[in-house]
Formats: C-alpha cells, sequence, structure tokens
C-alpha cells in the first residue's frame, strides 16, 4: 500500500472526551490498523487525561511532525501547541482555552495543506465555549472553509457501515431553513456530493436522493410548497446536468432498509432530518467528512460528551473510524492521483 504522511489530530474541547480518546485510539492502533496519526496540543492536556482516567500509556513530545510515523509504534505522538496555561476541568467546557482549540485546527490545516500532514482529524468542539471566547463559526466545517480560502463551499456528509447524509441547511434556527433552501443551493451541495462520492468513496454513479421539507414531501403542495416552487425544479436540472437524483421523498419512509437501498447518499433540508437517522443507526461507528474542502477533513459524530469526560468510559470507535475514513481517502487519493 502506498505511504501517506502523518494524520493530524486536533484537540478539540480540552474538558470533553477529546483528549481520552486520543489515548484510546492511540492504545487500539494495532488492532485497528491505525495509520500514524500526532496530536496537536500542549502536552499537559494528554498528561492530565492519563492522570485522570488511569489509561497509561507513553506520550513522545516531536520537535517536527514527520517524526510521527517513527514514534508512533512506542508512544503517542505529541506535537506542541502554545499553552494559554488555563485549568482544564473535566466536564466542563471552557471559553479559556478557546486558544487552543482554534490554534490546533489552524496547525493541523497548515500542516495538511502543505503537505506535511495528509489529513486533518478533529476531536470535537464545545460550540457554546467557543463563541463565549468569540468565535464566528457555527463549527468545524465552516471554519475549516474559510481556512482553506474564497469560494470553497464545505458539505458535511455523515456516514457509517447503514447510511450517509448531508444536510443542506446546518447549524441555523429551524425557522431560518426555508429562507436558505433555494434551488441553486441544492444544485450546488448535490453536484459537490456527487463528486465527492465519485473521488473518495469510489461510488462512480452515486445515486442521491433528496428529502422534502414538508411532512409527506408537501402532499402535492397540499402541505407546503417548497417541493414545488423550490426542490422539483432543482432535481429537474440536477438530472438535465446528468446526475441521479430521486425526490423529494417523504422523509418520514426514506430511511427503513429497503429505502435505503435505493440510494447512496439522502440530502435533506435540515440538521436534524439528516443527522437523526445516521446518529440513530450506528452512533459510534458514524465520521462527519467535510467534502468540498481542498484537503482531508473527517471527525468523530459524536459531541464533547461533558457528563462522561475524565472519566475513561468514552467509546473511541468513532475517532477510531474518522481516522480510518481520513487515511483510505489519502490512500485512494495517492493511488488515483486524484
Ligand atoms: N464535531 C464536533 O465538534 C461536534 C459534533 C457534535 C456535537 N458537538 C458539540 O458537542 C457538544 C455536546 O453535544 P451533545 O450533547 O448534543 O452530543 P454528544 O455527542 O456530546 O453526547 C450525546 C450523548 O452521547 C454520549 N456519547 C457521546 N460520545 C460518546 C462516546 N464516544 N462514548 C460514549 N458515549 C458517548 C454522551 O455521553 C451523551 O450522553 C455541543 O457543544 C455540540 O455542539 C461537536
Ligand atoms: N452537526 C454536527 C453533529 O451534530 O454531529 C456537528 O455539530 C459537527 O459540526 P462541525 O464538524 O461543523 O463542527
Amino acid at each position: 500500500m502506498s505511504k501517506i504522511a502523518p494524520i493530524a489530530l486536533t484537540i478539540g474541547e480540552p474538558g470533553g472526551i477529546g483528549p481520552e480518546l486520543a489515548l484510546r485510539a492511540w492504545q487500539r492502533r494495532t488492532d485497528n490498523a491505525l495509520s500514524p496519526f500526532c496530536v496537536l496540543t500542549p502536552i499537559r492536556i494528554l498528561k492530565q487525561a492519563i492522570d485522570q482516567t488511569g489509561i497509561d500509556i507513553p506520550l513522545v513530545r516531536l520537535s517536527d511532525i514527520s517524526e510521527t510515523a517513527t514514534a508512533f509504534t512506542s508512544a503517542l505522538p505529541v506535537l506542541d501547541i502554545e499553552d494559554t496555561n488555563a485549568s482544564i476541568i473535566p466536564g466542563t467546557a471552557s471559553p479559556a482555552t478557546a486558544n487552543i482549540v482554534i490554534d490546533s485546527i489552524t496547525r493541523a490545516v497548515e500542516l495538511t495543506r502543505s503537505g506535511a500532514a495528509s489529513a486533518v482529524v478533529t476531536s470535537p468542539i464545545q460550540k457554546s465555549a467557543l463563541y463565549a471566547a468569540g468565535f464566528k463559526h457555527p463549527g468545524h466545517t465552516e471554519f475549516l472553509a474559510e481556512l482553506a480560502g474564497a469560494g470553497t463551499i464545505p458539505v458535511m456528509m455523515l456516514a457509517n457501515a447503514k447510511l450517509r447524509v448531508v444536510p443542506l441547511t446546518i447549524h441555523i434556527a429551524l425557522a431560518e431553513v426555508p429562507k436558505q433552501l433555494t434551488s441553486a443551493l441544492i444544485g450546488t451541495l448535490c453536484h459537490i456530493t456527487a463528486k465527492a462520492l465519485q473521488r473518495d468513496f469510489g461510488i462512480m454513479h452515486p445515486r442521491l436522493a433528496i428529502a422534502g421539507l414538508n411532512p409527506h414531501a408537501g402532499e402535492d403542495g397540499t402541505m407546503g410548497i417548497e417541493e414545488q416552487t423550490i426542490m422539483i425544479p432543482a432535481i429537474k436540472k440536477l438530472r438535465d446536468d446528468g446526475l441521479d437524483v430521486i425526490g423529494p421523498l417523504p422523509a418520514d419512509t426514506m430511511f427503513h432498509e429497503e429505502a435505503r437501498a435505493q440510494y447512496d447518499v439522502a440530502l435533506c433540508p435540515y440538521h436534524d432530518q439528516a443527522l437523526i437517522p445516521v446518529k440513530t443507526l450506528d452512533f459510534h461507528g458514524g465520521v462527519n467528512v467535510t467534502l468540498g474542502l481542498p484537503f482531508i477533513r473527517t471527525s468523530p459524530d459524536h459531541g464533547t460528551a461533558l457528563n462522561i469526560a475524565g472519566k475513561g468510559i468514552a467509546r473511541p470507535d468513532s475517532l477510531i473510524a474518522a481516522l480510518k475514513m481520513a487515511s483510505d481517502m489519502a490512500h485512494k487519493r495517492i493511488s488515483t492521483g486524484a
């Protein structure tokens, strides 16, 4: 298999489960055949997680990310981020550590864009704590798009072995959804999704299914008109462009097993419509991947889980799945030259 550069893993919210999951993932590196990764963080955050959880693994401070592969066999590699020395309390998210969280993401993107890292894998952030510190982006997805440069349109996709979903609108109030859902938005996001499924997931003829916004996909315009005015014209245009698209489908009946067999990805007008089925079908196997970026980014599908942070009981499955997906994507891009 081709060799890839190391994966850059961000620390996420230090008071959440991110630090202990990094320890656990390294601990299970051999069983899961994980590609070498390093964590971008002040090392004391991982030392504290070791003390608190009892996950007793060796750490090694790198002077350069290129040392990751050699170090990875015997210790978890750590690349330093400037410390604010703010105290960290497991189970409490704090704006005082926002600079660490943001620097870790920014540095991971720099390393990946320069080719020193093959992918960014992000640990969960506590959005409210970052907002309190002045962070202006709804989440990673939008922040990464800004770091990627003007004109980047990021597409959030969550995937597990049973389902792939894309929310067409992301972190906005439900009342805003009908205002932001346009034919142009649907068209653009469907094209980005189809291209990414071809390039990174080996699905050469992707089948897209679009969920309606209203109950029963509007019941022919009697329960809402957005299907008629926005969604059906967008789907017609996408078919004219050569894409395999069905919809708008009633959202309540498109996620059972036989229905899921009809498509490769479901695109849904709003966040919860897309994320509830995927997280319900397989929470611990889910990965959040951002399509449309000029670099690879994946993430576990769960959040900071403050209620269990520091106890050593958080499951690393989703982080491991995210690390594996990032590595698979990087290998595929090398082998196909894509
Ligand atoms: N990629 C990200 O950065 C990301 C993703 C989702 C949520 N979040 C943020 O996380 C914060 C908390 O969100 P939430 O409470 O809705 O969701 P959550 O995923 O943090 O927690 C939901 C439930 O699942 C459990 N859980 C989560 N991960 C687990 C794991 N690895 N092992 C065992 N149990 C686990 C938690 O204990 C909790 O009971 C919010 O600020 C949210 O915005 C961030
Ligand atoms: N919407 C995602 C979820 O609920 O899993 C999550 O908040 C992550 O968003 P970012 O990757 O943009 O931070």
